[in-house]
């Protein structure tokens, strides 16, 4: 590079660099170089210029990585973790979780059940995130403030709830939601139509037509438990993935989560119509829903991203645990423990992610022409150590406590371990009222 034309606004020299670009390519003595948000080039450290035109950021011990993407979650619902456990999917949601959000959620609620996701988001890794509930328009401010990159997906149910009265007021919200975040480069807005077993046909049939003619993602719980497909066999005589290709809402804007309980045919047609599958291993075991063959569906070429889900049934936001759970089930599951690769389930949690989102022509990989979402590791403590090889590491031993450093679009949102955008203390201290505000009850 000519010193003379080298400009930059952020410069990172880490130990390692996984950039997710080619398979299983670590960079050594490496910097990126980010300009305007931008990553601008991956740089031998021999090629920058004497004088940079900022300090770089030397990290040694750590490796750095894109920032990592929850495909899936509902954030506000940190204000309901360990409300109600060791439950089945539908006693916990129509005994506990929905009479609780019933009494309780309004804009305050997702304001800072919010926070506190983004918070404890930011400090394990995740730059990213899908939400799917209620008073969206909340998050999205929430999100300018944070600086954190977000799909959004609207609630779509057939009943009414604190956010909208039926079907087509959701779709109205969702539309008016979609034109007002229309220049916030970090935000993209999805219709959250919530299963097939909560919207009818005609709701998901309008979806699919708006979806498709404005290019919108579907983010849909689908195929979530066993019980969950054969209540649809015995009331329709379909499978609710066969439902949902039938309405044409099966496609590659199609986000379906969880997806346990499928077979060959199943895996046949996300793969013909390119639809996206978003796995979520710890509250799938937790609620005991089922499993997602993601092995297999990748074999298929079916694109998979990993999600958290809610607090409420995982029961923590953190993508170094969902990838360690997602990478043992799977060679469980399958009696091959050379299914899963520590690369491949880092594949899942970042460009995987980005890919099921919409967004891997902007992030998901640390490659020239990106946006500069990435963060550093710290590798160097006795948990992490001896190390030969980064991603068998971030894996397979880390929790997430290592995460040290993140950027959003070259915007640090975290320095050393400390959040620069978000108010820890403000935040615990809401989380603590609500605590008391809900146990009253
Ligand atoms: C459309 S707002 C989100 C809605 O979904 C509920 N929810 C949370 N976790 C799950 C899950 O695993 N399956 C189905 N629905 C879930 C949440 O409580 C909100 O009401
Ligand atoms: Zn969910």
């Amino acid at each position: 590079m000519n010193p003379s034309s080298f400009s930059a606004d952020l410069i990172v020299v880490p130990g390692w660099i996984i950039s997710m670009a080619s398979r299983d390519e670590v960079l050594r003595d490496h910097a990126i170089v980010v300009e305007k948000g931008i990553i601008k080039a991956l740089l031998p450290v021999g090629d920058l210029p004497e004088n940079c035109p900022v300090e770089p950021i030397k990290l040694p011990d750590h490796a750095v990585l894109p920032g990592l993407v929850n495909a899936h979650g509902h954030a506000a619902m940190t204000l309901l973790r360990g409300f109600a456990d060791d439950l089945p999917l539908m006693p916990w949601l129509e005994n506990h979780i929905w009479p609780a959000e019933t009494a309780h959620v309004g804009e305050d609620f997702v304001r800072d059940g919010t926070s506190l996701a983004m918070a404890e988001m930011l400090l394990s890794g995740t730059t990213t995130f899908s939400d799917m509930y209620f008073f969206p328009e909340v998050v999205a401010a929430l999100c300018t403030k944070s600086g954190m990159r977000a799909q959004l997906t609207t609630p779509v149910f057939e009943f009414p709830t604190a956010w909208g009265d039926g079907a087509d007021d959701y779709i109205s919200k969702s539309l008016a939601l979609r034109d007002d975040c229309k220049n916030l480069d970090r935000l993209s807005i999805a219709f959250g139509p919530h299963s097939p077993y909560t919207v009818a046909e005609s709701s998901l049939e309008k979806v699919a037509l708006y979806a498709a003619e404005l290019d919108m993602g579907v983010h849909i719980h689908l195929h979530e438990t066993a019980g969950e497909v054969l209540s649809a066999v015995e009331a329709t005589g379909e499978r609710p993935v066969d439902t949902l290709r039938r309405l044409g809402l099966l496609g590659p804007r199609t986000q379906c989560v969880h997806m346990t309980s499928i077979g060959s045919q199943d895996i046949a047609n996300l793969a013909e119509t390119g639809a996206q599958v978003v796995h979520c291993p710890q509250p799938n075991m937790k609620l005991a829903s089922g499993t997602c063959p993601v092995s297999e569906l990748r074999a298929a070429g079916v694109n998979v991203g990993l999600g958290t889900d809610g607090a409420a049934s995982n029961n923590d936001l953190n993508l170094f645990n969902e990838m360690h759970s997602a990478a043992l089930l799977a060679k469980l599951t399958t009696g091959d423990p050379t299914v899963m690769s520590a690369y491949d389930t880092l594949h899942m949690a970042t460009l995987g992610g980005a890919k099921a989102l919409g967004l891997d022509q902007e992030i998901g990989s640390i490659t020239p022409g990106k946006q500069a979402d990435f963060i550093a590791i710290d590798l160097s403590a006795p948990s992490t150590q001896p190390l030969y090889n980064p991603p068998s590491q971030i894996v397979y031993a880390c929790t997430g406590a290592e995460v040290t450093h993140s950027w959003v679009a070259g915007e640090a949102l975290m320095h050393e371990r400390k959040l620069l955008t978000i108010d820890v203390d403000d935040t615990l201290a809401r989380a603590k009222h609500w605590r008391q505000k809900i146990s009253a009850q």
